[in-house]
Formats: C-alpha cells, structure tokens, sequence
C-alpha cells in the first residue's frame, strides 16, 4: 500500500511538484511510489515509451531534463552510470537549463564523487540546491518504499526532500559534503560485490565436490556469515535463474569506481580488484544484462572465451 502525504504537508496550500527523469528498473518504481502518495509528478525518459505506464496511471510526461526540471519544483535522478548522469543535467536540453533559485535537483544515480560534483557545481550555478542521493536496496525495495537514501549536500533540500524520501525509502542518511553519499554507496557495492562473488564461487566448489547446494545456502542461512542478499538470491542461483534486479554491468561499474576512489587515496583494494576481473569476464561473456548474481556462471566460462 502507498504511503499517504505527510500530514504537514496536506496542510499547505500547494505540495511540491516533483520532476523524475530516468525510468528504469529503479526510477520507475520510485516514481509509481510518489505518484501512488498523492503527489504531483512528471516524469521523463530517454526511451519515451518507458513513460506510457505512469502516464496511463496519472503522471504528467515531460518533453525533455530541461522541461520536466523548469516545470517542477525538485527535480529526481535515476540515471545509470556518471556519462547518463551527466547527459541528463548538464546536457543540450539537460535539467540545469531549467533549474533556477526555489528549485531542487537531487540525483539518486550511482556515480563516482567527482561526476557528483560536478553536476553539484553545475546546478547551483543555476542558483538551485542540489543534494546527492544514492541508494541501497534494489527493485523490490524501491516497489515497497523500503529504500535506504544516502544523502550529501545542501541541507536545506534535504530538508524539504525529506517527505519523498520517506515515502520512498524506510532511512535515510545526512552525511554533509558532496561526495560522502557517492563514497558510501560505493563502499557498501563495493563490499556487495564480493560477497556475491565469494558466494558464488564457494557454492560452486561444493557442487563440484558432491555438496548438495541447497543445503550449502541452508547451512550459510544459519551461521555467522548468513546474510539477506545469500538467503533472497541463493535459491534461484542454484537453479541457474537470475531474475534482473539489479544489472551485473551496474555492479561491475560500482566495483570500478570503488577502485578508482580507492586509487586516488593510494589504497590496496586486492579483493575487489580480483573480484572487478571476475565480473569483467561475466560483461565479456554476454552476462551484463542479468542480474548481478549471474557471477556464478563467471566460474564455468572458459577463460579462453571470454575476452576483455
Ligand atoms: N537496480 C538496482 O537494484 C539498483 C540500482 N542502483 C543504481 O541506480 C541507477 C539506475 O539503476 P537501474 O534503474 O537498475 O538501471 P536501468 O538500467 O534499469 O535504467 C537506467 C536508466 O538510465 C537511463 N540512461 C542511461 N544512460 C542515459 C543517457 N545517456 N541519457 C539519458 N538516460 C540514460 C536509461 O534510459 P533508457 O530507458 O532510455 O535506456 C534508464 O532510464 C544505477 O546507477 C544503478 O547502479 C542503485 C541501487 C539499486
Ligand atoms: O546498487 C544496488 C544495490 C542493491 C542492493 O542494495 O540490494
């Protein structure tokens, strides 16, 4: 069920009108959950025809970043990689053209703090705020409003944010300076994607010694290294089926970020870098569009094949 409008803000005479640009597996449901609350949303996509569903269920299609951010007072961003996040704000048409001051652009992408900054920069230039907003929690997470929203930058809009992120997400995190929220999100993927990797390989070495993988995921189920992820993913990964929640080549640009951060502080990162190789291989190998537990199938694919 859709979280209602915050009582505060029922009470004022107009609620925000909130831009969402970018609809994909994450967008869309964030979007739907903003619609679904009350609230007055237009909502834009490269590929326009992603735009019908919401439309058909009551939000307003924006033409273009520029449009959709001049039409309403905070502006979301669900892009997939920094190059789309940069497209979208600071573009041709780019949702800064339609920024100025009383508007707010937050961007909820995955990106790197540099490209954070930079469109931080750009935006308010245009005498908007801005905020940086990833999140943790995946598609189910961001269908039942249950995202984690890590947070940095003016703290005025997340102020004013605050009654979106909570009716998409169950926290949220303040954490000051642009480039902190980036930096989290990106430890937090980076750590992600080596437990999935080390899952996957130790579930296929027991399989190869005769183990009978279900009960490898029931025994991890109940010792110390049992985690949600393990237990959620587990089941279908032994059955070869990886349902897309959150894409392997999103992973594997995340560990690719976490190691070029890790990079600019001049620290070792050994386990996600072998781990980013791994997850290379899977991309070359056609694997980039399943979701990020097909890792599994890395470990069978003939390294000879498989050519990054
Ligand atoms: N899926 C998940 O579980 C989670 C994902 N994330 C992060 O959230 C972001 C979005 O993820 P997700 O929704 O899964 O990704 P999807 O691949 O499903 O969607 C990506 C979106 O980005 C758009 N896009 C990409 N490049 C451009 C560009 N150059 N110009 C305009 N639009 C562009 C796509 O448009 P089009 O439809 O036209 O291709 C689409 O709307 C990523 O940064 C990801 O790492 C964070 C937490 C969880
Ligand atoms: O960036 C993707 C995160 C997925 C998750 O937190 O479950």
């Amino acid at each position: 069920m859709a979280k209602p409008v915050p009582a505060s803000l029922e009470r004022e005479q107009r609620l925000p009108s909130i831009g969402f640009l970018g609809l994909g597996t994450m967008g869309t449901a964030m979007a739907r959950n903003l619609l679904k609350a009350g609230y007055d949303v237009t909502v834009w996509n490269r590929t326009t025809s992603k735009c019908d569903a919401l439309v058909s269920e009551g939000a307003k299609r924006g033409v273009t970043p520029k449009q959709t951010a001049a039409a309403c007072d905070i502006t979301f961003a669900m892009l997939a990689d920094p190059a789309g996040a940069v497209d979208v704000a600071c573009g041709e048409d780019g949702a800064v053209k339609g920024l100025g001051q009383g508007k707010g652009y937050v961007d909820v992408s995955t990106v790197d703090g540099d490209t954070s900054k930079a469109i931080c920069k750009a935006v308010q230039a245009s005498g908007a705020e801005f905020l940086e907003a990833p999140v943790s929690g995946s598609k189910k997470p961001a269908e039942d409003g249950t995202l984690i929203f890590l947070t940095a930058g003016d703290k005025s809009l997340y102020d004013k944010a605050a009654p979106f992120f909570d009716v998409m997400g169950k926290s949220r995190f303040y954490l000051g300076e642009v480039g902190n929220g980036a930096a989290m999100k990106l430890v937090v993927n980076m750590i992600m994607g080596s437990m999935m990797a080390s899952f996957s390989e130790g579930l296929t070495l027991g399989k190869k010694v005769g183990l009978d993988p279900a009960t490898i995921v029931q025994v991890v189920g109940q010792g110390a290294i049992a985690a949600p992820m393990f237990a959620l993913k587990g089941p279908s990964m032994i059955k070869g089926s990886y349902p897309p929640a959150f894409a392997l080549k999103h992973q594997q640009k995340d560990i690719r970020l976490a190691l070029a951060m890790a990079e600019d502080v001049a620290l070792p990162t050994p386990v996600a870098a072998s781990v980013n190789e791994l997850y290379k291989r899977a991309k070359a190998a056609g694997l980039g569009d399943q979701d990020f537990s097909a890792i599994i199938e890395a470990f069978e694919l003939d390294p000879k094949q498989s050519n990054h």
